[in-house]
C-alpha cells in the first residue's frame, strides 16, 4: 500500500528568536512514537573554498548563501520516502564539515531556519508554516550569549556582523515573510499555548492521513 505524504511543519523567524526552541517543543511530543525528524536550513549554507578570514565576511543573512536548491531536493526525497544524507554546518569555521549526517524519513519534518519562507518552492512542500516573532534586542540579547559560548566569536565581532548584515537582512528578507505565516509566535519556546495548539493540529492530520 502508497505510504501517505508525510507533513512539513516550517518554522521561522529572526536569529536567535526561538525556532529551535520551538522545534524541540513540538519533537518532545512525538519522541516516543520517533515519529518526527527536524531539519535545519542552516545545514544548507553554502560550503566556500574562500580562507577563512574572508570566510568570516560573507553575508550570512542574505538568500544566497543557502544551496535551496539542495534543500529543496533534499526535502522533496523525504517526502517521497526516501532518506538523504544531509550536510553538517560548522559554525565555528564558517564552512560545511566534512561528515553528513544519514537521515531516514519520518511521518513529521519539522524544517527550521531564518529564510525558510523566502522561497516560493520551500513554501510550497509545507502544510503549516510558524514565524516566531521576538523583539530584535531580545535576539541580540540571546545571540550574544549563545554566539560566544557555541559559535567562538567575541563581542565585537557577534555586535558588528548584527549592524552590517544580521539586522539589516532581517527587516529586508525576513521580517516581510511574515505574511507568509499561518501562525505566528510570540517569543517562541515558552508560549505553551501555542505550542499545545500547534500539536493537536499536528496529531490531527497524522490522523486524517491516517499515520497516527
Ligand atoms: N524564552 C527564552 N528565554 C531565554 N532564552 C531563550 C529563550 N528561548 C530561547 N532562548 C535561548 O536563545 C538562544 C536562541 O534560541 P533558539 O531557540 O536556538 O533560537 P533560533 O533557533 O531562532 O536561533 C538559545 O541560546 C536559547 O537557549
Ligand atoms: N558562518 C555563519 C553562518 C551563519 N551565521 C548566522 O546564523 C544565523 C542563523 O542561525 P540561527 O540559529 O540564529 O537562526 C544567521 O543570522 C547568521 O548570521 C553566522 O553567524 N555564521
Amino acid at each position: 500500500m502508497k505510504q501517505q505524504k508525510p507533513i512539513v511543519i516550517g518554522i521561522t523567524g529572526g536569529s536567535a528568536s526561538g525556532k529551535t526552541s520551538v522545534a524541540h517543543e513540538i519533537f518532545k511530543e512525538f519522541s516516543e512514537s520517533s515519529s518526527v525528524l527536524m531539519l535545519q536550513q542552516d545545514s544548507f549554507y553554502k560550503a566556500s573554498d574562500l580562507p577563512f578570514e574572508q570566510r568570516k565576511l560573507i553575508n550570512y543573512d542574505h538568500p544566497l548563501a543557502f544551496d535551496t536548491p539542495l534543500l529543496v531536493a533534499d526535502l522533496k526525497h523525504l517526502l517521497a520516502r526516501e532518506p538523504i544524507d544531509k550536510p553538517v554546518y560548522d559554525y565555528k569555521i564558517h564552512n560545511r564539515s566534512k561528515e553528513t549526517i544519514h537521515v531516514e524519513p519520518r511521518d513529521v519534518i519539522i524544517l527550521e531556519g531564518i529564510l525558510i519562507l523566502a522561497d516560493e518552492e520551500l513554501r510550497k512542500l509545507m502544510d503549516i508554516k510558524i514565524f516566531v516573532d521576538t523583539d530584535d534586542d531580545i535576539r541580540l540579547m540571546r545571540r550574544i550569549r549563545r554566539d560566544m559560548v557555541e559559535r567562538g566569536r567575541s563581542l565585537d565581532n557577534i555586535m558588528d556582523q548584527y549592524m552590517e548584515t544580521v539586522k539589516p537582512m532581517y527587516h529586508e528578507f525576513i521580517e516581510p515573510t511574515k505574511r507568509y505565516a499561518d501562525l505566528i509566535i510570540p517569543e517562541g519556546g515558552e508560549n505553551h499555548v501555542a505550542i499545545d495548539l500547534l500539536v493537536t493540529k499536528i496529531k490531527s492530520i497524522l490522523a486524517e492521513r491516517g499515520l497516527a
